[in-house]
């Protein structure tokens, strides 16, 4: 079957340091992947090269076999800091994704924004930062994509909303063929939708794999923020949610 995304020593060098160093991995299609690491780990260059946003220094990245750029109509990508445009509005940035998606779902658009009570008047750079990055989760989820990207997509959700958009994306998921790949540093999130890890430390791939093959190949009892942090070498942290 051919990969979603398959990344043969791939690299990424900004000014003379390697921020993505030498990554090998094929991500089978059909998958929740969660990809964690520490700040700076390479995460967001990883998912940049991935949709083809950022060229590569070395090595390739293909998605669906073919470069990403190809692929882009297949993508739905959602950056870190869930970029809008400010002066539109709600409700023309609903416009502008059904007049750019040939498979935009305006009923699932629509809905999901009168779900969230987004007002569709007003402009996204009046928007609160949790309010735009639901704006811009609902436009990826609107496109239906086949590759769905997320960089941290729900660091600045409160709890509730936070419980609800991961709810919002199994659901998608379970209701239509669809690859997901996010990153986050709450374990705890990962823990609830994903079922395939991606572990990124210092620019390089630690561990990747599916979650029950890494949890079996580890003690009995081992739970995934234990897995986590055992591969980053660190010890367990104290506190209410572990992050990475
Ligand atoms: N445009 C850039 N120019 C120079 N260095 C960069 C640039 N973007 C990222 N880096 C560096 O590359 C490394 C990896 O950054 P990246 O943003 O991919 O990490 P990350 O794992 O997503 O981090 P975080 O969890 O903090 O978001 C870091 O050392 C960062 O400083």
């Amino acid at each position: 079957m051919t990969a979603v995304v398959d990344a043969q020593m791939l690299g990424k060098r900004y000014r003379g340091r390697w921020a993505l160093h030498a990554c090998t991995m094929s991500i089978p299609a059909g998958h929740v992947v969660g990809l964690v690491g520490p700040n700076g780990a390479g995460k967001s260059t990883l998912l940049n090269l991935a949709v083809g946003l950022l060229a590569p220094t070395s090595g390739t990245v293909r998605v669906f076999g073919g470069p990403p750029a190809s692929s882009r109509v297949r993508i739905g990508f959602v950056a870190q800091d869930a970029p809008a445009y400010t002066t539109l509005s709600v409700a023309e940035h609903l416009t502008l994704g059904a007049k750019l998606n040939p498979t935009w779902d305006s009923v699932y658009a629509n809905g999901r924004v009168r779900r969230l009570g987004l007002d569709h008047r007003r402009r996204a750079g009046r928007l609160s930062g949790g309010q735009r990055a639901q704006l811009a989760l609902t436009l990826a989820l609107a496109k239906r994509p086949d590759l769905l990207v997320l960089d941290e997509p729900a660091a600045s959700l409160d709890p509730l909303a936070r419980r609800d958009f991961l709810d919002d994306l199994a659901e998608a998921v379970a209701a239509r063929e669809m690859s997901v790949v996010l990153s986050s540093h709450l374990v705890s999130d990962l823990e609830r939708i994903c079922d395939y890890l991606i572990v990124l430390d210092g620019g390089r791939v630690q561990a990747a794999g599916r979650i029950a093959d890494l949890l079996a190949a580890r003690q009995a009892g081992t739970g995934l923020e234990d897995l986590v942090l055992a591969i980053m070498g660190r010890d367990r942290h104290a506190g209410t949610e572990t992050t990475a």
